[in-house]
């Protein structure tokens, strides 16, 4: 399966997303990734739901809404009528995390669970067979354009065995500071999913650069 690129809106212009809709629209890009940020589980405030409607009404590509909240079960019809796709929890913040799957999906939306960088892979052994997908988190969670983990590609190596051995269908995705070169080697390490954020808003042209990543 070719690998899949989904954007991340947090590095787009705020003041005139319409524009980098559009671009979206025309580029290459799978998915557009969303993150949703409340200063408690992470030190920064993103956007809502309000924002995520109104993008969602815009954008023709599926969204893929990454949670980066305290008590994320209690959004999840909030999330369900913004009209996303994926809708992305964080091990970190679900101490009933099969429940919270579980509601995800009888939503009608693919539950997928992430992990900081300081929490291992292997806590997810016995969810594997319940989520569309897992989200490794090769930067802290909470502002874009930050530097790539390196110990990331190793947690990458070692999900997709985890996965393998579980006879699951869970896609990989890697967020945090991805590029042209850490894609690559992303790629390599068994990755299916790229999140890029500022490599993608921050590049001459963001379109092009969804090619290039998209092409590797
Ligand atoms: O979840 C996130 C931050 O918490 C973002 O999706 C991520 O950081 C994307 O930004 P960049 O590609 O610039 O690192
Ligand atoms: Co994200």
């Amino acid at each position: 399966m070719k690998h899949k690129i989904s954007p991340s809106l947090l590095s787009a212009n705020f003041a005139n997303l319409a524009k980098d809709l559009e671009m979206i629209n025309r580029s290459e890009a799978d998915w557009l990734h969303l993150d949703i940020m409340d200063g408690v589980f992470v030190p920064n405030i993103s956007f809502g739901f309000p924002v995520i409607k109104a993008v969602s009404e815009l954008c023709q590509k599926p969204l893929d809404v990454h949670l980066m909240i305290v008590n994320p079960e209690k959004f999840i019809s909030e999330v369900k009528a913004t009209g996303a796709k994926i809708m992305n929890v964080h091990y970190e913040t679900c101490p009933h995390l099969h429940r919270v799957i579980q509601q995800i999906r009888e939503a009608g939306m693919e539950p997928a669970v992430t992990i900081n960088p300081a929490t291992p892979v292997s806590v997810l052994k016995d969810i594997l067979n319940d989520v569309y997908m897992v989200l490794i988190m090769s930067v802290n969670p909470g502002f874009g354009g930050q530097k790539f983990i390196e110990r990331s590609l190793e947690k990458v190596k070692e999900l997709k065995m985890m996965i393998n051995e579980a006879g699951s269908d869970a896609l990989i995705q890697v967020d945090g500071g991805v590029n042209l070169e850490t894609a690559s080697l992303l790629l390599e390490a068994g990755a299916d999913v790229l999140v890029a954020g500022n490599a993608v808003f921050g590049a001459p042209s963001p379109e092009e650069m969804i090619h290039k990543l998209k092409t590797l």
